[in-house]
Formats: C-alpha cells, sequence, structure tokens
C-alpha cells in the first residue's frame, strides 16, 4: 500500500491520511510504504520559490515510521521523474518498481509532468490496474484546512500555539552550538547560539520552550533576532538552558517551542534588558518544567 508526498511536518492531516494507509496495508497483510521526494520537487523547477523546510528527510522518516510506516522511500528527484507524464509515473514508478497493490492520498495530490494527474486520474487508474483506492478528507483546525505552508505561515508569524495544534507535536529546531559574543555569560544568562539550523527558524521574538542536549531535557527561554541594546543587527537563534551550567560548544542542541512571551525590544542599558531576562526566565522555567514534568 502507497502513499506518496512531501509529508513536511508531518501535520495532522498526514497523519490521518499515514493511520489509514497503515490500517489497509495491515489489512491486506502488505507493507505500508511512503513515497517521498529528496529533495522536492519545487527545489529543481522553481528554486527561488522553495519554502524552507520544517522538517530534514530524516526527521520525516522518523516520525512516519512511528506512525507504523514500513518503509519510507526518499527518491532522489531528478528531471527525467519530472518529466514522466502521469500514465507514465503510474506505471513506471507504481506498478513495475512497487508493486503497488493500494494507494491512498488526499485531495490535493497532483502527479506527473506539469503536475497533470489528480486524483481523479489516479482513481481510474487504480481501477484499470485492480488496485485499492482511497482519498482522505482534509483534517481542518478550527476554520482552515491543515497543510504544510499554513503551519510554515503560522511559525512565521510566531503563532506557536496555532501551529502546535496543526502538527499535534510541538515545532522543534536543530543546530549546532556555536561562538557568540560572549556577553551572554556577562549578563547572567548563558545563551548556546544555534549554528547550521536546517528547518524554518520562528518569526522574531522571547520563546519558552524545551532545549534537548545528549539525550537530556531542560526548560529553556529563547531568543531569535538581534541584539538591538547592543547595537547588533544580525539574527542569532540563542538558548539559555535553565538549570544547566555546562560547556556545550560544537554540540548538537534540540529546541522544541512552547509558546512566544514577547517581541525583541531595545532596552536602555544592560540592567533593563537583565531585569526583563529574570522575568522571561522565571515564565519559561514554569511553563516548560510543567510540560517536561508531564512527558
Ligand atoms: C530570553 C532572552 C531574551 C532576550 N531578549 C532580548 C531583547 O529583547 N533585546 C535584546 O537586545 N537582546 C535580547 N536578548 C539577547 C541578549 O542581548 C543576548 O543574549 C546577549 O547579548 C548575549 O549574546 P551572545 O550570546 O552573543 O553572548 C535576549 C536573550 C534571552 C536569552
Ligand atoms: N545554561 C546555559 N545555557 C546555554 N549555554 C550555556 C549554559 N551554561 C553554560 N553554557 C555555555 O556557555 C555558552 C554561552 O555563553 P555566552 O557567554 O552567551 O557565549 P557566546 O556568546 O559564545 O554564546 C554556551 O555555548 C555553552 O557552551
Amino acid at each position: 500500500m502507497v502513499s506518496i508526498g512531501n509529508f513536511d511536518g508531518v501535520h495532522r492531516g498526514h497523519q490521518l491520511m499515514i493511520l489509514t494507509l497503515v490500517l489497509h496495508a495491515r489489512t491486506q497483510k502488505i507493507p505500508a510504504i511512503v513515497f517521498t521526494f529528496d529533495p522536492h520537487p519545487i527545489h529543481l523547477l522553481r528554486p527561488e520559490h522553495a519554502p524552507p523546510e520544517l522538517m530534514t528527510i530524516e526527521q520525516r522518516a522518523e516520525v512516519l515510521q512511528g506512525l507504523g510506516v514500513d518503509c519510507v522511500i526518499a527518491y532522489p528527484t531528478d528531471r527525467a521523474l519530472l518529466n514522466l507524464t502521469a500514465e507514465e509515473f503510474f506505471q513506471q514508478v507504481l506498478c513495475d518498481q512497487l508493486q503497488a497493490k493500494g494507494m491512498v492520498e488526499g485531495p490535493n495530490f497532483y502527479f506527473g509532468k506539469n503536475r497533470a494527474g489528480d486524483v481523479t486520474l489516479l482513481g481510474q487508474l487504480c481501477d484499470q490496474a485492480g488496485m485499492f483506492f482511497k482519498v482522505v478528507e482534509p483534517t481542518v483546525c478550527g476554520s482552515r484546512m491543515i497543510s504544510s505552508s499554513e503551519v510554515r505561515k503560522s511559525i512565521q508569524e510566531g503563532d506557536i500555539g496555532e501551529a502546535t495544534r496543526m502538527l499535534g507535536r510541538l515545532y522543534q529546531i536543530t543546530g549546532t552550538v556555536g561562538h557568540g559574543a560572549e556577553r551572554g555569560r556577562m549578563l547572567g544568562f548563558p545563551t548556546a547560539n544555534l549554528t547550521e539550523i536546517k528547518t524554518l527558524i520562528p518569526a522574531d521574538g522571547v520563546y519558552c520552550g524545551v532545549g534537548e542536549i545528549a539525550g537530556k531535557q531542560y526548560p529553556a527561554a529563547i531568543h531569535i533576532g538581534g541584539n538591538p541594546t547592543f547595537q547588533q543587527d544580525e539574527t542569532k537563534v540563542e538558548v539559555h538552558l535553565i538549570g544547566f551550567s555546562e560547556d556545550i560548544y560544537g554540540q548538537i542542541l534540540q529546541v522544541q517551542f512552547l509558546d512566544r512571551l514577547r517581541g525583541t525590544q531595545t532596552f536602555a542599558d544592560t540592567d533593563a534588558l537583565k531585569s526583563q531576562l529574570l522575568i522571561d526566565v522565571e515564565s519559561a522555567k514554569k511553563l516548560a518544567s510543567q510540560w517536561i514534568d508531564l512527558q
């Protein structure tokens, strides 16, 4: 049983589709297979329009497997694949290579050259080939239809609550701890500066969340943006881990976002910034400790 798609974020709409895929695969005693593209075809067709992703391919595969998927195929997208007509794609990839017995898709699935194939055509092709076919209805969140682009929009607006509701889990980013101005420690709040972040960075501002390093979780106060108080414009992602005091330069740090507390401000002096940081850290500690205790 096969589902094809990008599955960026593996949001609640994707999750319903995957659970349907797994259910039908188990019923028919065949493997549940996700066929995804790496990179997303947009990187070849219109790279200037490629949005930052919500997840790396590795993270996507891990979450999909957690939902019961037996095999995730990350197809190294190339021109030859993108040039196949919808009928050729169906025959060559689904029938010949994957030997699919059935398909589960969402209503907005398009395939083949110029996205010419839709679910109506896919249904006909499956019928002709004697294959099972199911379209899963989209999932809504309030009045919004859940999609990867809606999740991206919420994160870019700093609306972490809405993103969490659509994802069905906390949004997270991962990076390597790099060097900064070594000012954080002078303020009494050392901040690990995340570099090499491969996924979408939320809107500028101050957040509370959970930092995970070497498999251990800590409440975290996170600042995304410049340091206008010190006349520095360059955007940084800075993570203060609460109740932690180790040198972690060069290590991998993962951050999950719980809520946005405020926007970045320009403070009159260092003392004013420090007073606000105390308040931020207290709020972050309260919220994130509760979250960690619930896990
Ligand atoms: C929770 C938190 C909130 C912050 N808010 C602001 C802010 O509103 N304005 C600002 O100029 N800097 C803010 N900062 C950034 C500090 O100025 C920054 O951490 C400090 O300059 C240390 O930089 P460094 O890591 O390069 O040493 C904040 C940092 C944290 C941890
Ligand atoms: N509680 C903590 N949260 C984050 N980093 C910490 C913490 N305690 C110690 N560190 C270490 O201190 C560094 C951050 O200190 P900071 O003075 O802000 O330096 P930099 O400007 O180089 O980031 C981190 O990279 C990490 O190695």
